[in-house]
């Protein structure tokens, strides 16, 4: 996992060096590691360097600094290099070494004409210095674009957009990976994202969260679950999921569940949904074994009792995918009182109580489920705000509920109740599609009924992460055929899990 820090806590780091007089070294570093980019981006355009033209946007600061240091140094291999200036003034030494490097200022009414001319832009307007909403021009959607730091607009802490921001197909980012650059909107926005080290290593304090990678998936499962391990195969080792869910509105969420916990390598499903879709929940899961009303009754009884010996011997439950809020029978609530871990989703939200967590639970809500859970500790905040500093709030309810808390978005965050954050940012757009979310609660369940008796917090954080970023990879490799539905997520599951060595 690579850890990520918000802009304050990297402004921190740089403190002592900046003191230590680091200041104009740590600019050339910088500078270096975006002009070496640059190549990287030519030579991948056009196979080429020499002779190219490259734009840079340049606003008032540092970010400014850099990017004209950069340009400064593309000159010697050839490059045609021009800027704009955004704002009245420039950084003054960067801007005389551009000058002297044979750069050109042009004025802001050649701009529209330099950017339909120029091979690649860079990005300098604004960086860490980014505090208010951004006038940017509009960039052609064929132009490549490479930002410094940061895709000018985007908050280094939160991720938000402060105004249209374009996107950048590539970031250089210095000194350790920014916060804001791998949820929200920065997500979106920041395209590749190179870590250039200028030696802020050793100042750097705890992160703010981690970030899975490839390589993280199989470790996760592998260490949280010995029954993942192809040695011991018994079903009853690879977990067994109780599934509480659909109604004869949402018949078709409950059996994406239930395919997406089959696809994903259980041991044993159980479970228990509206008689009018028992008959299609078997035909699209003929693994499925139903849960009688005989089990579901000792269940609450045994919940009453204190007693944690399982109903058929389930080991964690999916709750909420399709389900009908009014939980007509108590199976909800049975579950919820159950002392099993469980995912819970969707319907089942609405039946959780602020505090009840037990730490177990892992709550599985969109922004606009997550306000609702925060309005029922009183807090009333939307579902945009939420999607603007959505690391703050996924921590907030986990702390309100005593629960992990998977926040859907442009990249999943997944915070525990003592703050630890693992984000998850292998999938895109393409998952924002109808049932994708219930076979992401299938999944998870899998990966949880999976994980042995009690599994800490922290590790209900990492595999609601791995769950996230498999259900990610699955999204990309269904998208790669074309625009597809949930159900094709149920065919790639299986694919993405072994891509990923699981
Ligand atoms: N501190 C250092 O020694 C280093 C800083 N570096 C660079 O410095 C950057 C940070 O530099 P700065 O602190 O100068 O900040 P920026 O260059 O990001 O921003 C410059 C100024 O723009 C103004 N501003 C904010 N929002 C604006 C808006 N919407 N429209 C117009 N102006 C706006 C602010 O007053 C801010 O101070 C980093 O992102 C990085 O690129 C790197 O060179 C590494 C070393």
């Amino acid at each position: 996992m690579i850890p990520a820090y918000t802009g304050a806590q990297i402004r921190r780091a740089e403190r002592p060096l900046l003191e230590a007089g680091q200041g104009p070294a740590l600019m050339q570093s910088a500078a270096h590691a975006l002009a070496n980019q640059a190549v990287l981006e030519l030579r991948d355009l056009y196979g080429r360097v020499y002779g190219s033209h490259v734009l840079g946007l340049i606003g008032p600061g540092n970010n400014g600094g850099d990017t004209l240091y950069a340009l400064a140094a593309l000159a010697p291999r050839g490059v045609r290099i021009s800027v704009v200036l955004t704002g009245s003034t420039a950084h003054p030494e960067a801007l005389a070494a551009f000058v002297r490097a044979g750069g050109r200022t042009a004025e802001a009414s050649e701009l529209d004409d330099l950017l339909e001319r120029v091979d690649l832009l860079l990005d300098g307007v604004l960086g860490l210095g980014a505090t208010r909403p951004v006038q940017l021009p509009r960039i052609p959607s064929d132009l490549r674009v490479l930002a410094c730091d940061l895709p000018s607009g985007i908050d280094a802490d939160t991720g938000a957009a402060l105004g249209a921001v374009p996107g950048a197909h590539a970031t250089v980012t210095f000194g350790a990976l920014k916060t804001g650059l791998v949820v929200g909107d920065g997500h979106l926005a920041a395209g590749r994202i190179r870590v250039a080290d200028i030696g802020l290593g050793r100042h750097l304090p705890e992160p703010e969260a981690w970030v899975l990678e490839d390589h993280d998936v199989s470790k996760i499962l592998h260490s949280s679950d010995p029954g993942w391990r192809a040695g011991s195969v018994h079903k009853y080792r690879r977990g067994v999921l109780g599934l509480i869910a659909g109604s004869e509105a949402y018949p078709g969420a409950a059996l994406l569940s239930a395919g997406a916990a089959v696809a994903a390598g259980l041991g044993m499903l159980r479970t228990h949904v509206p008689p009018a879709i028992g008959a299609a929940l078997l035909a699209a899961a003929p693994e499925a074994v139903p849960l009688s009303a005989t089990e579901l009754k000792q269940l609450g009884v045994r919940s009453r009792r204190n007693d944690k010996s399982t109903t058929g011997r389930i080991g964690a439950w999916a709750l909420g995918p399709g389900l009908d809020a009014t939980d007509g029978n108590g199976a909800l609530a049975h579950a919820l009182a159950s002392e099993l871990p469980a995912v819970i989703d969707a319907g089942a939200l609405s039946a959780v109580t602020p505090g009840a967590g037990e730490a177990r639970w892992i709550l599985t809500p969109h922004a606009g489920e997550l306000s609702a859970l925060l309005a029922r500790t009183g807090l009333h905040i939307g579902a945009a705000e939420i999607a603007a500093d959505p690391l703050r709030w996924a921590r907030w309810t986990a702390v309100s509920y005593d629960a992990v808390v998977l926040l859907k978005g442009p990249a999943t965050v997944c915070a525990g109740p003592d703050g630890y954050t693992v984000v998850s940012r292998s999938g895109g757009a393409e998952l924002a599609t109808a049932g994708s979310g219930d076979v992401l609660t299938g999944l998870l369940g899998s990966l949880l009924a999976a994980a042995g008796p009690h599994p800490d917090a922290r590790t209900l954080v990492r595999l609601a992460a791995a769950a996230a970023y498999i259900h990610g990879r699955a999204g990309v490799l269904a998208a790669a055929g074309g625009p597809f539905g949930a159900a094709t997520l149920l065919q790639t599951l299986p694919v993405a899990l072994r891509d990923l060595g699981v």
